[in-house]
């Protein structure tokens, strides 16, 4: 069987820096992958890697494939990306842009159905924001804007999702519903997950691995509250000086 995901001595950064050196790991399965790390440890720089927005040498497959010889439309099929920070420059109502997570399953100029927009509006009943459905997406918050991207992301319906830092301006509660709805998402949908964050003690009940890019040689460790408390207190310890 192919892996879902499968990196082979990566090596990625810019000019000067090398930020990923030699990282190698693969996921047979759909699993949910906590990306952990200090700051400018390179954890968007590994998602750019994905992307193709960053030079890379060494080898990236998602479900079988080369990414470097992938159609970008089979690419944005099997992947999605939720970036740190996502903004709307014009007044559009949320559930309008929450639909436009279907655009691959539309033709071009053609109409989103009322089924659409009732998908659309099941996507923000999980994630408690029907009452905000109607609303004007500028005017709501930091973190409730991350919430409706985050419900247009999964009405994109991809294999492999690349969120960086999803839960970042959320409140407690949310930040704890949303990793819930997360591994839902990879148990009953057969998600993969690579999520960037530093929310770690909201780890210690999520089952699936997670991956220290400050470690000096990363791999894959499995959740449990030991792994978690382990990489806590390596990050809390010190950073490594970067150049
Ligand atoms: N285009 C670029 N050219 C040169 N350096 C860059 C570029 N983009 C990012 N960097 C640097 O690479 C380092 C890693 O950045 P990256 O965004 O991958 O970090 P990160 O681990 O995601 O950090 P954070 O937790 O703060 O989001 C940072 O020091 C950043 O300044």
């Amino acid at each position: 069987m192919n892996n879902i995901v499968e990196v082979k001595n990566l090596v990625a950064g810019y000019e000067s820096r090398t930020l990923i050196r030699n990282l190698s790991f693969s996921i047979p399965a759909p699993t949910f992958v906590a990306i952990i790390g200090h700051n400018g440890a390179g954890k968007t720089t590994f998602f750019k890697t994905f992307q193709q927005k960053v030079a890379y040498q060494g080898q990236l497959h998602i479900k079988g494939h080369d990414l470097k010889t992938l159609p970008l439309a089979t690419k944005q099929g099997i992947l999605s990306y939720l970036p740190q920070r996502n903004t709307v420059s014009f007044s559009i109502k949320v559930l309008d842009l929450v639909v436009m997570g279907l655009f691959r399953k539309k033709r071009f100029f053609e109409d989103y159905t009322t089924q659409d927009y009732d998908t659309a509006a099941q996507v923000l009943a999980q994630l408690q924001l029907t009452h905000l459905q109607d609303h004007d997406f500028t005017t709501l918050s930091g973190g409730e804007q991350q919430l409706v991207w985050l419900a247009q992301l999964m009405l994109q319906d991809a294999a492999i999702n690349l969120l960086d830092e999803p839960t970042q301006q959320l409140d407690v509660y949310y930040k704890n519903k949303v990793f819930k709805l997360l591994q839902s998402w990879v148990h009953e949908n057969q998600k993969t997950v690579l999520c960037i964050t530093h929310d770690l003690h909201n780890l210690t009940t999520m089952e699936g691995y997670l991956l220290n890019l400050s470690k000096p040689e990363p791999i894959l460790e499995v959740i449990s509250p030991d792994t978690v408390l382990e990489n806590q207190a390596f990050l809390e310890a010190g950073r490594p000086v970067i150049l």
